[in-house]
């Protein structure tokens, strides 16, 4: 973890609303990250769902700088070596298991792993991690469970994600221990595979303007 070269902390305090991103098609990397930019938002999580990621993620770490490029999805140690490779600025699963952990202590780049039982929380704190994607959110308690859990664990930090959306976003980005959260419905399949850049343009910033942080 003294490797990484930059925070956890910088990468949820880099935007309130985090796209999880399916991208099918390489061409549609670059002008995709454009289109959310010009909506406000710069930090992007591309899952590793389809044999394009890598190579998205690679397009948008070399042509599109100014983005942090995230891997999602990463769910075991070759993953996360692969994400380095490709040029991703931070990686993201949905979980973790203890070789997992134990590949981001190793690693350059943050991991944030996934979690939705207090069981995995302590294993992740214990491990050094206190930055954490809560997934599925909605369907493992959301917010009230959250709440919860910052009792007993004042200093774990969440990106939640999973059934998140426009009208329960906010009531995330209240709680004291939630800093950003995930979700897809910024970038719609249906967007992205037409190439419809300014309805994500438009998405990403209705999203970005109605934060309430
Ligand atoms: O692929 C991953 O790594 C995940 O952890 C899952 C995603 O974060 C959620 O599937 C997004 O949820 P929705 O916004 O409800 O679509």
């Amino acid at each position: 973890m003294t490797n990484w070269k930059c925070s956890p902390a910088d990468i949820f305090a880099a935007g309130p609303v985090v796209p999880v991103l399916v991208i099918d098609d390489v061409e549609n990397a670059v002008p995709l990250a454009h289109a959310l930019m010009a909506g406000g938002i710069k930090v992007l999580e591309v899952t590793l769902r389809t044999p394009a990621a890598l190579d998205v993620i690679k397009r948008i770490a070399t042509e599109v700088p100014d983005a942090l490029i995230g891997a999602g999805t990463v769910t075991n140690a070759q993953q996360l070596k692969a994400v380095v490779e490709a040029g991703a600025k931070f990686a993201i699963s949905p979980g973790m298991t203890d070789d997992l952990l134990k590949a981001g202590q190793e690693c350059e780049i943050p991991l944030i792993p996934g979690i939705s039982s207090t069981s995995d929380l302590m294993k992740a704190k214990d491990a050094g991690y206190s930055y954490l994607k809560f997934f599925p959110a909605e369907a493992s308690g959301g917010v009230k469970a959250i709440k919860s859990i910052s009792g007993p664990f004042p200093d774990i930090t969440f990106c939640p994600t999973g059934g998140i959306g426009l009208g329960n976003y906010n009531d995330y980005l209240a709680l004291k221990n939630v800093k950003c959260v995930g979700g897809s419905w910024v970038a719609p399949d249906d967007a992205i595979n037409s190439g419809d850049w300014a309805r994500i343009t438009q998405l990403a910033k209705e999203a970005v303007e109605g934060a309430k942080v």
